[in-house]
């Protein structure tokens, strides 16, 4: 194994025929192509690899799998072979064998103790799981020889759940009877030494019973590789009917309850999204959504990570088809990766999708190709970024970059940008709540005693109110779940301007301008606003179980986002031209659905968020501080922080003040200049930079430049 690569195990059980054995294939066939030596190993009793493969891999050695550029090897293990070396290495010790010379040897006392075994019935009618427990120790033996020590990945395709459950406490059990059975042995080889020496088994009893004697030992091994949870991982595949579902949730219990680590579900065969159906698959369709929201209410399954596979039209045989099924999981995989990226995403740029239609009409119609130089320049320095992670594995967040690259400074630096843009966001939020409260109730206004506080205001203070608990909680693991709707809420902000452009009669009538040089400026810092995100790429990218598709992960967001954000952009400014607003909802038609729908999207989104943005800096306020232990003086300073973004959200006098701020100059540092110039200083003596330089020193450059022209761009932005 190449150094600093740990060896990963990948269980893949479930009912029979769900698809296990395609499912396990298709991810050593994934393994393989991003470079980790791979075995995938069969225990089920009936395999179908070679079915599987189009390949014949039996005879129960590792067999080179053809078609595939990186080492693969498949192996199937016979389980009666498995067993009958076990049989027969047990026999020769305490079962029928030595029984029959006990009696012979008049020690029946002895043999009645062995009748307690039961260890004949054990080995004449063996109970499911047995065969499976020893080919995997088998296979233990085969990777753990040093010739086997470049595999990184060994995939398991195990036998239906009964099985597999069965095969979970038999280590225990076939522990303590082979334990019985050595113990036995040497009582008996205490007793009878004299009289075996006659018959000269001294020396082959020796023997087997050194063989019984690893046999234990490997099921042990088994038994701890079940439940290491650093190497080893089992897979649940399913398929979405409630069958299925309630096996699958059973089997997730049992591997919880003998603290194997399960993490992810696979629904396999999902019938894939089709515009028309016929009447079959529309109820096949309905079954499989009832089955999908099991999965989400099973208290068992509910908090595994779901991987949907579409069913496919074609048998799912040889290489090319399982890297077609790869891809095609894989897509989910990334989506499940790019989930995350988007919801920091979201977390912080939940308006940027508002604001896109008012960036293009400051720049005009050719601005459009600006935004897509923007969106191919940030996607290059994330990858840059992971870059500088890989020269060195210390380091795991954005500030480490930074201290890898300019020492302590470094990470000031880093630590001051990251911080400001989360907090400036946090503010953001807040007015985005006053502005929009304000336009679904305009003629609310708050009276206090004397005080009288205009709506928007008042709406601020009441969000400011809202969210100060959320603030209070430790553990955000459920806003962060919450939050993943952001991906969601954007599409659908989306799609409600587009309703009321094609349905609502706004229409899609005006004709914008060409290009408008004055408004460049501020539309390429609102841009750089909608691609920023990379202050927590590092920390994703070190939290990544696969952490080769990063870089996938990463086109697949910036492709995303360029579509969604150009859509938006497009559309809006079709429909509004150059009275856009900074946030296209405020255009939207008072009193129409879709516009009720979009601004209630937007309301909800940042509620659910804005704690997680502040908990960052909370946090390393308290750390300086060491004041985490501190649970009054963690609520204050978190209190301290949501007043203050409050405050401030209602004295910034425009929303597009702040976005222009944090979009020009944060966003952009935090984007473009600190990744460049970072990159540049960890690999200033590789000599192969060359073209690449001349690129990145650009990149710098343009980063630096909007940095500073988004501070002159504050005074062009008045209120429409
Ligand atoms: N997503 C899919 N779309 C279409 N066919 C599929 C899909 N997944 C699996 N199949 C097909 O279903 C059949 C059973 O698959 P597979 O052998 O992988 O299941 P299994 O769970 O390993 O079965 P067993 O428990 O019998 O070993 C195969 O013919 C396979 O090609």
């Amino acid at each position: 194994m190449a150094a600093g690569v740990q060896r990963k195990y990948y269980m893949l059980g479930g009912k029979g025929g769900v698809g296990k054995t395609s499912c396990a294939a298709s991810l050593a066939v994934k393994f393989a192509n991003h470079g980790h030596p791979t075995i995938v190993v069969s225990t089920d009793p009936a395999h179908s690899l070679s079915d599987s493969f189009a390949q014949d891999l039996s005879g129960g050695n590792l067999v080179p799998v053809d078609g595939l550029d990186s080492p693969l090897y498949a192996l199937e293990i016979n389980p009666e072979k498995a067993r009958d070396e076990f049989r027969s290495a047990s026999q020769k010790n305490g079962g029928t064998g030595v029984k029959d010379f006990m009696d012979s040897m008049g020690l029946g006392m002895l043999a009645d103790q062995l009748g307690e075994l039961k260890l004949g019935e054990l080995l004449d009618s063996p109970p499911p799981g047995l065969d499976e427990a020893i080919a995997i120790s088998k296979v233990m033996q085969f990777v753990e020889s040093q010739e086997y020590n470049i595999f990184s990945r060994i995939v398991f395709d195990t036998a239906p759940t009964g099985h597999t459950l069965r095969l979970l406490s038999l280590p225990d059990f076939l522990d303590a009877s082979i334990g019985k059975i050595l113990k036995l042995r040497q009582k008996i080889a205490s007793a009878t030494s004299a009289i075996k020496s006659v018959f000269g088994k001294e020396e082959s009893q020796a023997d087997a019973s050194g063989k019984l004697e690893q046999l234990r030992e490997r099921m042990v091994k088994v038994r701890e590789l079940f439940r290491d949870t650093e190497s080893t991982e089992f897979i649940i595949v399913t398929i979405p009917t409630v069958m299925a579902v309630s096996e699958s949730s059973r089997l997730c219990g049992s591997l919880k309850k003998e603290s194997v680590p399960v993490r992810r579900l696979i629904v396999n065969q999902v019938l894939p999204p089709s515009a028309s159906d016929c009447k079959f698959c529309s109820m096949k369709r309905k079954d499989q959504m009832r089955a999908l929201q099991m999965i989400q209410s099973d208290p068992e399954l509910m908090n595994l990570n779901s991987i949907q596979a579409p069913l496919v039209d074609v048998e799912i045989r040889g290489v090319p088809a399982l890297r077609f099924m790869d891809t095609i999981t894989v897509i989910q995989v990334l989506s499940m990766d790019s989930l995350l990226l988007r919801q920091y995403e979201q977390n912080f740029k939940g308006v940027g999708i508002l604001s896109i239609p008012y960036a293009l009409s400051e720049g005009g119609w050719l601005s459009l190709a600006l935004f897509l130089l923007i969106g191919i320049i940030c996607c290059y320095t994330g990858l840059l970024l992971q870059r500088c992670m890989d020269s060195n594995s210390l380091v795991r967040t954005y500030p480490d970059i930074g201290e890898l690259a300019f020492g302590s400074w470094g990470r000031i630096v880093v630590c001051v940008f990251m911080y400001l843009e989360l907090y400036l966001a946090a503010i953001e939020f807040m007015i985005l709540e006053g502005d929009n409260l304000h336009k679904l109730f305009p003629t609310a206004n708050f009276n206090m005693g004397r005080l009288k506080i205009g709506g928007k205001q008042g709406f601020v203070l009441l969000a400011g109110l809202i969210v100060l608990p959320t603030t209070w909680l430790r553990s955000l693991g459920v806003l962060a779940y919450v939050s993943i709707g952001g991906v969601l809420s954007s599409l659908i902000v989306v799609c409600c301007v587009l309703w009321a452009g094609a349905i609502d009669g706004v229409g899609f009538h005006e004709k914008g301008i060409l290009v408008n040089w004055r408004g460049i400026p501020t539309a390429l810092s609102l841009y750089v606003f909608c691609f920023s995100g990379h202050s927590v790429f590092p920390t994703i990218y070190t939290s990544m179980k696969d952490r080769t598709i990063f870089s996938k992960v990463l086109y697949l967001c910036f492709v995303l986002c360029t579509l969604m954000y150009g859509l938006m952009a497009i559309i809006g400014y079709l429909m509004y031209g150059q009275a856009v607003n900074p946030q296209v909802t405020l255009n939207l038609p008072v009193g129409k659905l879709s516009s009720k729908i979009a601004i209630y999207t937007t309301l909800i989104n940042p509620l659910t968020k804005y704690a997680l943005l502040l908990m960052p800096i909370a946090n390393s306020i308290e750390d300086w501080f060491e004041l985490s232990k501190l649970r009054s003086i963690s609520i204050l300073i978190r209190t301290g922080l949501a007043i203050s973004t409050v405050v401030l959200a209602l004295t910034v006098p425009f929303f597009g003040y702040v976005v222009a701020l944090t979009g020009s100059f944060l966003s952009s540092t935090a984007t473009m200049l600190l990744p460049s110039i970072c990159y540049l200083k960890v690999f200033k003596n590789s000599r192969r930079l060359g073209m690449e330089l001349v690129i990145i020193i650009a990149i710098a450059a343009l980063g630096a430049a909007i940095a500073v022209i988004g501070e002159t761009i504050l005074d062009d932005l008045t209120p429409r």
